[in-house]
């Protein structure tokens, strides 16, 4: 083979090859008669630049998916391999150290610092991992969110849209792998709900970033580029590229 051929070759596993990946993951809470399976056998990857939204009942395991995923939780059975690195074994620390170089958060309520304004916010992650953060940096991220001109409000003097915005502004200024959002739109009017996921898919089509999204809601499951459904811990069914009719069909077949 050629060495251009096979520069190509290697271009396009590394162009598909998943940013995480869980292996038979079981995640069992509780003992004996408390025991609640939570996550059963799951086998699933999450390609780059790929958005992914979980959906399921209430109590399926959808966060704990995402929290597995993430390094946040311990499975107790099973592989997780996140960025190329096997975390099943790893330890607090250096989960900690990986889920600070290769995540990124956002979650239903924001959680953002209400004494510190959009940019002191956004700098919080770069702080943390021990560095002084630059302002262009910080105001990138702000811009890449459309909130360059708030950089000096805070939590308070935002709308929820607008809240959400620097939440994943923070989130995404360490370049992380991969973002995870638990319920990102749930907080919010369908308005900012729609800009916010105008903002998800153009950062997955732009940037080639890779989102994995715990959602309730079918028009949000829609913009993403693949839907999986949970029940019981279980992967149940999953839909590639669908529509909002499409992805409620799949709820309402899996409710009856
Ligand atoms: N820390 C815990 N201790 C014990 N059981 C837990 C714990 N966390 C989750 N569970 C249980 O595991 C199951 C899955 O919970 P999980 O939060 O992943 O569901 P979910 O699909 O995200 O639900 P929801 O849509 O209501 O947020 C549930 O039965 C829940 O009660």
């Amino acid at each position: 083979m050629s060495v251009r051929a096979r520069f190509q070759e290697t271009a396009t596993e590394l162009a598909s090859a998943p940013v995480v990946e869980l292996r038979g993951v079981s995640r069992i809470y509780g003992r004996r008669l408390t025991e609640v399976r939570a996550l059963d056998d799951v086998d699933v990857a999450f390609s780059a630049g790929s958005w992914t939204a979980v959906m399921g009942p209430s109590g399926s395991g959808k966060s704990t998916l995402l929290h597995c995923a993430a390094g946040l939780e311990k499975v107790t059975g099973g592989q997780v391999v996140l960025s190329g690195q096997d975390i099943t074994g790893a330890s607090d620390a250096e989960l900690t150290e990986l889920r600070r170089r290769t995540v990124g958060f956002v979650f239903q309520s924001f959680n953002l610092i209400g004494s510190l304004t959009a940019e002191q916010n956004v700098a919080m992650p770069l702080r943390l991992a021990g560095q002084r953060p630059g302002r262009r940096v910080v105001r990138e991220a702000l811009a890449a969110v459309g909130l360059a001109d708030r950089a000096r409000h805070r939590p308070r003097e935002l709308s929820g849209g607008q809240q959400q915005r620097v939440a994943i502004a923070r989130a995404m200024v360490t370049r992380p792998a991969v973002l995870f959002a638990d319920e990102p739109t749930g907080a919010l009017d369908s308005r900012s709900a729609r800009g916010l996921l105008d903002l998800l898919r153009s950062m997955v089509d732009d940037e080639g970033q890779t989102i994995v999204m715990v959602t309730h809601d079918p028009a949000a499951a829609a913009t993403a580029d693949r839907v999986l459904f949970l029940r019981d811990g279980r992967l149940v069914d999953r839909l590639e590229r669908p529509s909002a009719h499409a992805v409620a069909d799949l709820l309402a077949s899996w409710e009856s």
